[in-house]
């Protein structure tokens, strides 16, 4: 069991140590890690945010582990240069077009949701987020027009093959749940859209088990807030995922709690390569403070262990160690509390 560890930049690698402390606390045989440098390390370092030695022992490996990437300092650097290319590249070469991002709440943490504790009880929710597509992968820049203004523009595009593959990862995703299926679009407006919710409803009929929904962007971001447990499998494209599922995670309390697997089609011995990672960034204004919660990359390791080593008693027990946590009141600053980000690692590796 290779794992590429990419702890990237800011919290990234405050985040990614407390979940390498968990898998060490399992002490799985025949675990190997392999450490690469991602981000603003990597321009640092290499030149490049993706050095190339750091993409070919992703490729090598069975899983990756990815903390976050992003740095302010990088802000000026040209597009290609900065820290976020990496998880995108990373992303884009590795075919890695399902995120699965879960949002499920924790007893305890009801009262910190921010909806009302009876509605915020109910979340247990899955966002299936497109993640090679969309306006993120398409043609862009920008340019002076002949008038002498300036313009930027990110060409938003789907094709049938694209959507009719997430579709079939949400549909399977919804049959092992509550089977039902909320397709999230802005079909209203957008040509893109429209032909997203033809090929869903395309798909939906090899899955007559499953009930299908679909819903406009706008109203999804309010539904989440006013009744979020109307929610099983939510899909949806890249950056409308992209926005949903930061919503959905102060739903259930903070950012620093929502784990993701990134999956494509290749085959592990034992499961399916992917990425592993919070769904949070680099938070440039906890870094090196030891304040994050490291939660989020904890329960990226399960789903790790789930996905592509095939352990899934192993990534139970993570889930419920840190469920047990915050059941007894282990809280990082940004659920209210004080404990720092090594103290919550070690305190989730008593629970196991
Ligand atoms: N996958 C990634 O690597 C990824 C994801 C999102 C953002 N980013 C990058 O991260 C940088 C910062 O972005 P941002 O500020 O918009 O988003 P962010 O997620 O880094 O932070 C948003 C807010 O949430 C807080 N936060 C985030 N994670 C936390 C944790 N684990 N514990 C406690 N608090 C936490 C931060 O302190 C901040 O106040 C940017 O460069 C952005 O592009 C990277
Ligand atoms: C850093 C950024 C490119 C990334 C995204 O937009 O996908 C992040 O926000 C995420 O949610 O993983
Ligand atoms: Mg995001």
């Amino acid at each position: 069991m290779k794992i590429a560890v990419l702890p990237g930049d800011g919290i990234g690698p405050e985040v990614t140590h407390e979940a390498l402390r968990v898998l060490d606390a399992l002490r799985l045989p025949g675990l190997t890690l392999f450490e690469g440098d991602v981000g603003a390390a990597g321009y640092r370092d290499h030149g490049h945010p993706l050095p190339p030695e750091t993409l070919q022992m992703a490729r090598e490996a069975d899983a990756i582990l990815f903390g976050a990437v992003g740095d302010p300092s990088c802000d000026d650097l040209e597009r290609h240069l900065r820290p976020e290319q990496a998880v995108l590249g990373l992303r884009k070469e590795l075919q890695l077009f399902a995120n699965l991002r879960p949002a499920t709440m924790f007893s305890g943490l009801e009262e910190l949701s921010g909806l009302r504790p009876e509605i915020a009880r109910q979340i247990d929710l899955l966002i299936v987020r497109e993640l090679t597509g969309d306006v993120y992968f398409g043609d862009k820049g920008t340019r002076t027009t002949d008038s002498g203004e300036r313009e930027g523009w990110d060409m938003m595009s789907y094709s049938e093959s694209e959507v009719r593959r997430i579709a079939h990862t949400a549909f399977r995703a919804a049959q092992t749940r509550q089977n039902r299926l909320t397709s999230v679009d802005k079909a209203n407006v957008l040509e893109t859209s429209q032909l997203w919710r033809d090929v869903v409803i395309e798909v939906a009929v090899e899955y007559p088990d499953v009930a299908l929904e679909h819903m406009y962007v706008d109203n999804a971001a309010m539904q989440l807030v006013k009744a979020p447990g109307a929610f099983d499998v939510v899909l949806t494209g890249n950056l409308f995922g992209d926005i949903l599922s930061d919503l959905a995670s102060m739903c259930v309390g903070s950012i620093g709690l929502l784990a993701s697997a990134s999956l494509g089609d290749r085959q592990t011995a034992h499961g399916t390569f992917g990425l592993y990672e919070p769904i949070h960034g680099s938070a440039p204004d906890i870094a090196g403070q030891g304040k994050a919660n490291p939660m989020a990359t904890i329960l990226s390791a399960a789903m790790m262990l789930r996905h592509s080593f095939g352990l899934e008693d192993e990534a139970k027990r993570i889930e419920d160690a840190v469920a047990r946590a915050l059941k007894n009141g282990i809280r990082g600053g940004d659920l209210g509390g004080d404990m720092g980000c090594e103290a919550i690692g070690k305190a989730v590796c008593e629970r196991l």
